[in-house]
């Protein structure tokens, strides 16, 4: 559609501002991996860090916004990326208003998770791959997803029926086969601890 007819106001309270006021620099945390790798129980746990010492802070999760504002998408490639697309947008205002987002999803393309970057800017964008085997998620099966997939009641399904592209450069790599919750929530508080000082 044109954009012709539709002019952008600009308003007088920026966003740096709102970062000065909270203290702090917003951006967003990227949590990709496959259905029961682990996503939703690090982001909990990142959270409560973050909120106990004073970061303004919220959590965009897959099963949640596929309930809501995503509730006419489907899992086709096609609808995957459009999901994946207005997170990005979605993710860009809470920046703006001076959030450190959270954002857990499958995002199984690499091309996906590339737009997110573009559109929140590169330097806002930090990627965590929670890298668990398809093997373990399966074994964990926490909503009986795997089992659906596997007798055919669930078509595409990410690792059984549906690609994950692992992401090749990811700022941090969890795996959860091996290291725990509290080293997961570690990892990344130490590698957003400079990104999260406001500096005048
Ligand atoms: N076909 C298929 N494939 C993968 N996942 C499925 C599917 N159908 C339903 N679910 C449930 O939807 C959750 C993933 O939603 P996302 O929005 O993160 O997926 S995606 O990024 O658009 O691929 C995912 O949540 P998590 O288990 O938390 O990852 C599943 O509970
Ligand atoms: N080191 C770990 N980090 C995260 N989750 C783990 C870990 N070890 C075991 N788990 C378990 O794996 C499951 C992951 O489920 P969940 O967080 O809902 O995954 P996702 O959001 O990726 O679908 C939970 O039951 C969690 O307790």
């Amino acid at each position: 559609m044109s954009k012709e007819n539709i002019k952008k106001h600009h308003f007088k309270v920026t966003r740096k501002e709102r970062q000065q006021l909270n203290g702090h620099n917003s951006f967003l945390i990227w949590i990709t991996g496959l259905s029961g790798s682990g996503k939703s129980t690090i982001a909990n746990g990142l959270e409560e860090y973050l909120h106990k010492i004073g970061v303004r802070t919220y959590v965009l999760d897959g099963d949640n916004i596929r309930h809501g504002i995503n509730d006419n998408l489907t899992f086709s490639p096609e609808d995957r990326s459009e999901n994946i697309r207005r997170i990005g947008e979605i993710s860009k205002l809470f920046i703006d208003a001076g959030c450190v987002v959270i954002g857990t999803f499958i995002s199984p393309y690499q091309k996906d998770r590339q737009k997110v970057k573009r559109i929140v800017a590169p330097s806002n964008f930090v990627e965590v791959f929670v890298n668990t085997s398809i093997e373990e998620c399966e074994r964990r099966d926490v909503k009986g997803l795997y089992k659906k997939a596997r007798s055919g009641e669930i078509p595409n399904f990410t690792g059984i029926s549906a690609p994950y592209e692992a992401p090749e450069n990811a700022d941090i790599e969890i795996k959860t086969e091996t290291e725990d919750i509290e080293e997961a929530i570690f990892k990344i508080a130490d590698f957003i601890k400079e990104k999260l000082k406001y500096n005048e």
